[in-house]
């Protein structure tokens, strides 16, 4: 989970947590004596499903979970934190600085502030929404041979049900659930891995409006790049 090497930088995250996360209210009080089996080795878990060497996108990061035990955990990775919020945003900075944590990038913004610019092998995410709606959020940041892979509990089941709609309208292949074990004393985790049906079809533009064609501006360019050969 956490090499000899690392295990120290893991254990100044948990305290850091602890400490100024309480303190600035990203944690709740009530989390500091349960930080380590609740959070830090739930999120470790999720290291095993991350490729060597991978590009990873943590949407809505908060603390840091996971995408900051991520990086402690698998120093050969490249993890960008997105989160919208100023106050965690200054919190991941400071962690990744104190813990010199290289390879972590902090962006300040929604997912879909990123959409567009760049894709990434793994997207990761805990907490942040229903899979219906981050699909939306995640697939534009899905590298063709990438995946989205979402910290879920127990109605995972459900919310596969829930997202038929959009797993088509993403051109997703069939989602993956993968046991991670149980995490401390809270119920066992899964992760929900979400990769696309066919990655020679992704490129940009996209997404596919409802009803699964290409997006309006895609169509529009299409038409007037046709309408130049034809001219
Ligand atoms: C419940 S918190 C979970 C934080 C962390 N992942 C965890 O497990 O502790 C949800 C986080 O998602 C962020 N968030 C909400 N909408 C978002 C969006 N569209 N893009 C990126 N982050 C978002 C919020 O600011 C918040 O920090």
């Amino acid at each position: 989970m956490f090499s000899s090497e690392r295990l120290p930088l893991a254990e100044r995250y948990a305290e850091l947590l602890a400490t100024d996360g309480v303190v600035r209210g990203l944690i709740g009080p009530r989390e500091a004596p349960r930080l380590w089996d609740r959070h830090l080795v739930n999120c470790a878990l999720l290291a095993d499903l991350i490729p060597a060497g991978a590009t990873v996108c943590d949407i809505g990061s908060g603390a840091g979970l996971p995408g900051l035990v991520l990086a402690i955990a698998r120093p050969d990775l490249r993890v960008t934190l997105v989160e919208p919020l100023l106050r965690r945003t200054t919190f991941l900075e400071e962690v990744a600085e104190a813990l010199q944590l290289e390879g972590v990038e902090v962006v300040r913004g929604r997912a879909d502030s990123v959409h567009g610019s760049r894709r990434f092998d793994v997207v990761t995410s805990r907490a942040v929404a229903p899979l219906e709606r981050l699909l939306g959020w995640s697939m534009p940041l899905v590298a063709p041979d990438g995946a989205l892979v979402a910290m879920k509990g127990s109605s995972v089941v459900d919310e596969i049900e829930a997202a038929r709609e959009e797993l088509a309208r993403w051109r997703c292949a069939e989602p993956e659930v993968v046991e991670l074990g149980v995490g401390g004393e809270i119920s066992p985790t899964v992760a929900l891995r979400v990769a696309w049906a066919d990655p020679a079809q992704v490129s940009w533009p996209l997404p596919p409006t409802r009803g699964g064609g290409a997006s309006k501006s895609a169509s529009r360019k299409g038409r007037r790049s046709n309408r130049r050969r034809e001219a």
